[in-house]
Order: structure tokens, then sequence, then C-alpha cells
């Protein structure tokens, strides 16, 4: 019997629901055990804004620094979250097979629907731009606290619907109160969403090799041709930009778009090519983003 593995995780609702799911997972593959180590993050304490703090990427440093410390074995991030620059320490030893990568709206009605003026809560630039050029009169504000506080802001009457990720969602069981799951065209989510990524340390060969069954090789060449969208755009978690990539194991077909603030003007584009060049076409299709104006439009872009 070896020892129970460390995994760490943020201590939110979302964050404990997809490590049990992984632990589970891990363990009914391989029989190892797996044990919950719960971490606090400044990013969950502070209440200032994560486009101030420098995205969500707070959330992924502290767990990363768990594992240097050698206090976990592993760790369960939103791979939306993790920022595209690599850490020479530690590896992405598998990617889950994606969920919904959908944005949904959770209100009352549809956003056709809403009253003109009607108070949405999101905090995030992609979704505001977006949602600006779908309804460009109505009020959007920033939000923060876990996917309930800012669901619960609509019972209180602060908003009149907020705009998350349909995964998310659904892992801490509120996509009931979904009024709208926008079509990816609509709504170009963001690089990574719906997916898992599982990070631990580049020295430990066997747990790498022991994690890799959790790995899902579609999902890992769609969300690569996505992040490496974001990468060659320089852009980060906090940027306005659109990629999403899926396809049957032959072809991956990939459409990226960047929104200026106030969704009145955008550079979109798509792409097709096999999977194993995942990495090029996305880079390739932020090149041809940028010739047609792509860092123009970002750079307008202030908080
Ligand atoms: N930035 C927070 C975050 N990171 C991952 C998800 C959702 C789940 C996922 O994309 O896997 C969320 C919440 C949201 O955007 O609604």
């Amino acid at each position: 019997m070896s020892a129970a593995l460390r995994l760490g995780t943020r201590k939110s609702l979302m964050a404990t629901t997809q490590s049990q799911f992984v632990a589970d997972r891990l363990t009914g593959l391989t029989g190892r055990e797996v044990e919950l180590v719960g971490v606090t993050t400044f990013g969950d304490v502070t209440k200032a804004h994560l486009t101030q703090l420098g995205g969500t990427g707070v959330f992924v440093s502290e767990l990363r620094g768990k594992l240097v410390e050698g206090a976990i074995d592993f760790a369960v991030h939103s791979l939306k979250d993790l920022p595209t620059t690599p850490d020479e320490q530690i590896v992405i030893a598998a990617i889950l097979p994606r969920d919904d990568p959908r944005d949904a709206l959770v209100s009352n009605a549809k956003l056709a629907d809403l009253p003109p003026g009607a108070r949405i809560g999101t905090g995030s630039p992609r979704r505001v731009a977006q949602l600006r050029s779908l309804r460009p009169d109505l009020d959007y504000q920033p939000i923060r606290g876990n996917a309930d506080t800012r669901i619960g802001k609509i019972a209180s009457g602060e908003f009149d619907g907020v705009v998350l990720a349909a995964a998310g969602l659904e892992r801490i069981g509120r996509d009931g109160e979904i009024s709208e799951i926008f079509d990816v065209d609509a709504m170009v989510p963001a690089p990574g969403q719906g997916a898992l990524a599982v990070e631990c340390l580049a020295s430990r060969t066997d747990l790498i090799e022991l994690l890799g069954v959790l790995d899902d090789p579609r999902t890992r060449a769609a969300v690569t041709a996505e992040r490496s969208v974001l990468a060659a755009l320089e852009a980060g978690c906090a940027a306005p930009v659109g990629a999403f990539a899926s396809g049957d194991g032959h072809i991956l077909n990939l459409t990226a778009v960047v929104v200026s603030a106030d969704g009145a003007r955008s550079v979109r584009k798509s792409a097709s090519g096999p999977p194993p060049a995942a990495m090029d076409l996305g880079r390739d299709l932020a090149a041809a983003m940028i010739a047609e104006g792509a860092d123009t439009l970002m750079g307008e872009q202030t908080h």
C-alpha cells in the first residue's frame, strides 16, 4: 500500500467539487488513495478586483508554491485560470475531458428579453465586450466573489443577471438557474474554459505517469490551440479575447475573437488544421488577427 496522494485545493465549493471529482476518478482508475488538502489563497481573501491583482493567476501561484514546498503532490485548476507562460518547475500532467465550454446567463429572462438598463454582473472584459455587441443597452457592472455569492446578488436585487461559465454552474449544482446558454459563435468562450488541468512538479516522473491516465488528448489539442492564440496575442485572462476549438480527432476547428471594450468592433478569424499542429494553428491565427488590427483593439483596453 502506498501513502495517499495529497491533492491541494482552494476551499471554494467549485474548487473542492472539481478536486473531489478528479480524486475519485484517479482512485477509480489506479486504485491510489487521494486526500484533499485545503489551501487558502490570497485571491480568496482579498476584496480587490481580480483585474487589479493581475488576473486569476493569483489562485494558481499559491497552489504551485505548495507543490514546490512539497506540502502537496498535485493540484487541480480550471485550465482557464492557468497563465500561458510556462513555469519550469511545474507540468500539466493531465487535461480532463472538457465539460460544457459555453458561457451562461443566470437570470429570470433571456438576454433579449431583459429590459433596457438591466444590470448585468460580470467582471470579464471578454464577456462584457461580447455582451455589449448583443445588448448595447444593458448596464454591465463588475462583480466579485465565488459563483454562489454572485448568483445571490440576483435574489438580493443588486443585479438582474450574472454571466458565468456553464461548466462551473453545473459543478456547483446551480445550472437549474440558467436562463440562457450562449452559442459559442455568439459568445466565444475563454481559452480553456470548461476544462480541468492537473499540475504536479516536473521532477515527479512517477507521478506524471500515474496522472496521465486522466488525460484526454482531444481536449488537450483543442485547448492547446486556444491557449496558443492567447500567448501569441500576449494577452492574459483579463483580455477581451475569446478562443474556442473543437474537433473529431482528425481535424481541429479554431475560432478566435478580439473585441473592443465597447463591443462595437472586433477582429474574428477561424482556421482548421491537424490536432498535432494545434500550437501552430493558434499562433498563426493570432498572427493573422494582429495583421487585421487585433493588437490595436486590445491596446485600447483600460481598466
Ligand atoms: N475565473 C473563475 C473561473 N475559473 C473557471 C471557471 C468556470 C469553470 C471552468 O471554466 O472550467 C470560473 C468561473 C466562471 O468563469 O464562471
